[in-house]
């Protein structure tokens, strides 16, 4: 790759693409500085390609420096970014990431670029370990969550490879999701803290989300979350599968089937390809 990053988005949920060995330490420092909208590049994470060669290995970074499991618009920016960059020679290809094994297919225009892509997710678990909530081996399912402020909300837990709290509302509050989604991420029941979803559903298989993302904040979309909000609502029968998830960013196509398998589609661009200056350079460990 003769450019230090690429950078790309799906549906304004935006990564900077690194390849291990040609970039910064992936420090809580150097993340944050590169993912900071002013003084950096600017995302909402970093996506680093670890093994170049099947099953692609891919480390998920929050712009608080943190480190995810798992990212679905991540996944896609990354699978485009394999195939288009030549370390992909085929249209499916298994990636491992923290929170698992997953395989994506691109699909690729008349132009040769990645459009869209479609990633099977991996299985959900409502196991409280896996999203990790300590101390109780039953599921979290539609359970009143304290805030410290007070505020009572009526949700489920579950783990997409990363873990989701999932609540549903009648009419979508954009000010609440800003107002308690830090509050939520740090509630103390959630020790590895949580991606918070606000959930309406629209119709027997669609629903629309607000995000609150554990160490990024509100995002215009987020794969997982959809997964996670779309799972939590089929299994309380409130919808069926195949589900449209639409956020502020656009719409993503989400499957759960009876085996606990998640499967997301969704479009995904490149923005560009850069270089970082000298004088960043000296900003980084
Ligand atoms: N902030 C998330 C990772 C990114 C998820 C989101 N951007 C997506 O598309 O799934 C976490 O700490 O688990």
């Amino acid at each position: 790759m003769k450019t230090d990053f690429v950078k790309g988005h799906g549906l304004g949920n935006d990564y900077i693409v690194m390849v291990e060995g040609a970039s910064p330490k992936m420090t809580e420092a150097n993340v944050r500085l590169l993912c900071d909208r002013n003084y950096g590049i600017g995302s909402d994470g970093i996506l680093l390609l670890g093994q170049p060669t099947p099953p692609f290995g891919l480390r998920i970074f929050n712009p608080d420096g943190s480190e995810a499991e798992k990212s679905g618009n991540g996944l896609r920016i990354f699978s485009k970014f394999l195939y288009e960059y030549g370390y992909a020679k085929e249209l499916s290809f298994p990636i491992d990431t923290k929170g698992g094994r997953v395989r994506s297919t691109v699909t690729v225009g008349a132009d040769g670029r990645v459009t869209a892509v479609k990633v099977d997710m991996g299985r959900y678990s409502f196991n409280p370990s896996d999203v990790g909530i300590l101390g109780r081996s039953n599921p979290m399912i539609e359970e009143v969550l304290r805030l410290e402020d007070g505020t009572e909300i009526r949700g489920s837990a579950v783990s997409v490879g990363n873990p989701h709290f999932v609540f549903f509302v009648e009419k979508i509050d954009e000010d609440f999701i800003h107002e308690k989604g830090r509050m939520i991420e740090h509630n103390k029941v959630f020790p590895k803290r949580i991606n918070t979803q606000m959930v309406r559903v629209i119709g027997r298989n669609e629903i629309e989300i607000r995000i609150w993302e554990r160490g990024a904040g509100y995002t215009l979309a987020s794969g997982s979350s959809s997964c996670a909000a779309a799972t939590i609502a089929v299994h309380l029968g409130r919808v069926q599968s195949p589900v449209r998830v639409h956020m502020p960013g656009g719409i993503l196509m989400i499957e759960v089937d009876e085996n606990h398998e998640i499967r997301m589609e969704g479009p995904v661009e490149e923005v560009m390809t850069g270089h970082l200056s000298p004088d960043l350079k000296k900003r980084l460990e």
